[in-house]
């Protein structure tokens, strides 16, 4: 018996009256020119993608390019590679094409592509547009929606940057097939944030489904991704410039990316540095009286089961882990501001969270 997949792509709208866009989730897109030459208005592109994307999936879309004055600029590979030297090459790409104002910035590949390549949009005359073609699950089901776009200084993670809508998002489900296992997991560590966060329904639907995302069955992990963009999406509608709700999905991001600093980016993903953050401000949480530890132990459950890791790796200092936090962009006024958990799908914004606690915390886990 065969079971059907629709393979109707999903469309999810992120509702920002003019500046509304649509994602479309599903496979085959990137080869689905008509579809998004729409959102292409001038007559210049550059292709922003890095040297592993580039020979796998460019073509695809270099076909959908003919009749533009088009070029590429690859980047090297890694999170390393986001970096205002590379905003700066990119924009000197743009320059060599002769872009007008109308041009635009196609993003091939995943988060670190798509961040810096939406940076290299805001700043280029002020700002122009951008489509987001999203090669890993993370980069679909998180950062290509919502218009955070930036790069890392040494001193941290994402510490510049602009909010910048892309035009569309090009989410070809079918790239994923050549996506490394390790980095699949990261993805789904956004998709486990999400329904942490807001969806308690959802989180038990993962709980049910874990199996089935492990194994990249088609029609859960469409469905998975389309959940938690629809929940983005939602959010991002409700507060684009987090002046408040946004700042949730930053959920073990304070952890994660100083875990990811600390790490000099190669011990540890994005996604795996927030699987670990998440569960690092359960404890906290826990901790300070706000949630139980059956809600953490459920998280830690679902974490272990889609294979991401849930212990912070030997050697890192909770000293510097705490100096890295300190310099997140949520805090106010010297102190530190975080997403605390109220268990499963509720989150909240903390002020003036009490440093001692935090660092019993990172003790506690590096021991
Ligand atoms: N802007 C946002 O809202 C937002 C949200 C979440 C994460 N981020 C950022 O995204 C970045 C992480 O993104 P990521 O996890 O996609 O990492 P990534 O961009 O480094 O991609 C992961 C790896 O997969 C490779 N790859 C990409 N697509 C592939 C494919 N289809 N087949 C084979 N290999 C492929 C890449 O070359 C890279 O080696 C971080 O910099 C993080 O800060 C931003
Ligand atoms: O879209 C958002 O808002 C997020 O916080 C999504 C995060 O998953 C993402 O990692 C984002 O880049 C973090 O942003 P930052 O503001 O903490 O740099
Ligand atoms: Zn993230």
């Amino acid at each position: 018996m065969s079971t059907h997949i629709d393979t109707h792509p999903r469309t999810i709208d992120v509702a920002l009256g003019t500046r509304s866009y649509p994602v479309w989730i599903g496979p085959g897109l990137l080869a689905d020119h008509a579809r998004w030459r729409t959102a292409l208005r001038g007559r210049h592109a550059l292709v922003i993608s890095n040297t592993t994307v580039a020979p796998l999936y460019l073509d695809r879309v270099a076909e959908g390019l003919d009749g533009l004055h088009w070029s590429s600029f690859q980047l090297d590979d890694g999170e390393t590679h986001k970096t205002f030297a590379n905003v700066g090459r990119a924009l000197e790409a743009l320059a060599q094409l002769g872009a007008t104002r109308d041009a635009c910035v196609v993003a091939l590949g995943g988060g670190v592509v798509g961040d810096l390549a939406g940076f290299s949009a805001a700043c280029w005359m002020r700002g122009i547009d951008f489509i987001q073609m999203p090669t890993t699950l993370l980069a679909m089901v998180d950062s290509s929606v919502g218009g955070k776009t930036g790069v890392n200084l040494p001193a941290g993670k994402n510490l510049v940057g602009a909010f910048h809508q892309p035009r569309a998002v090009v989410a070809d489900t079918s790239t994923l097939a050549t996506l490394p296992d390790r980095e699949y997991r990261a993805g789904l560590a956004e998709v486990v944030k999400g329904a942490a966060i807001g969806d308690p329904t959802f989180f038990a639907w993962l709980e049910q489904h874990a199996a089935a995302l492990s194994a990249r069955d088609e029609a859960p992990l469409i469905e998975a991704i389309a959940r938690k963009v629809s929940y983005k999406a939602g959010v991002v509608a409700r507060d684009e410039t987090e002046q408040g709700e946004r700042a949730l999905l930053n959920l073990g991001h304070t952890f994660g990316h100083a875990l990811e600093t600390a790490g000099k980016y190669s011990l540890l993903l994005h996604g795996e540095g927030v699987a670990i953050g998440m569960l690092l401000a359960a404890q906290l949480s826990e901790r300070l009286g706000l949630s139980e530890a059956a809600d953490s132990a459920r998280l830690h459950r679902l974490l272990a089961a889609v294979g991401l890791p849930t212990a912070i790796p030997v050697g890192l200092d909770p000293q510097q882990l705490l100096a890295l936090m300190r310099l997140d962009k949520k805090n106010l006024a010297g102190t530190l501001r975080l997403i605390l958990w109220r268990g499963i799908g509720r989150a909240e914004i903390v002020g003036g969270v009490d440093e001692k606690a935090v660092l019993a915390v990172l003790e506690a886990a590096c021991r």
